[in-house]
């Protein structure tokens, strides 16, 4: 089998209402994305998929995150905006994205793992699976 990943970045602000330090006030990051899609097969190209697909899927979802207030997206109105639920967040819709997608379907194309870098020293993964 064969993981391709992309990876991505966008800006964003947030804060953590009740959280005991600065990270409760609102402040900044440049949040660093990697979307890992695991092929079992290579197409006639040779590509588990083509990096741009992915790239092309992930993009409007990382425009409705890029120079927002993620606290005041409708997703993020009953959780916080950790990195935690940004992973699941980002995870849900790209895993929508595969889901609608013919080739992807036929493909049998699997979702693996989204990483969100709040910074370059934390970062968390979000995947459904234990592989
Ligand atoms: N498990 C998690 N822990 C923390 C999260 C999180 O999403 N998941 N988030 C935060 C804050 O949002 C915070 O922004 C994290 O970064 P920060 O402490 O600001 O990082 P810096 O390196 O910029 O810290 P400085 O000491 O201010 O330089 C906290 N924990
Ligand atoms: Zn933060």
């Amino acid at each position: 089998m064969f993981d391709i990943t992309v990876t991505t970045q966008f800006s964003a602000a947030h804060q953590i209402p009740g959280y005991p330090g600065a990270c409760a006030r609102l402040h900044g990051h440049n949040w660093k994305i990697e979307v890992t899609i695991r092929a079992l097969t290579l197409d006639h190209l040779g590509m588990a998929l083509d990096y741009h697909q992915a790239e092309q899927m992930l993009f409007p979802i990382i425009s409705e995150l890029d120079h927002t207030n993620l606290n005041d997206h409708p997703f993020f109105s009953d959780r916080t905006t950790t990195s935690e639920n940004v992973a699941f967040f980002i995870h849900s819709r790209m895993k929508q994205a595969l889901g609608n997608d013919l080739q992807a379907k036929n493909r049998k194309l699997s979702l693996m793992a989204v990483t969100v870098y709040e910074t370059d020293i934390y970062r968390t993964t979000y995947r459904e699976t234990d592989g």
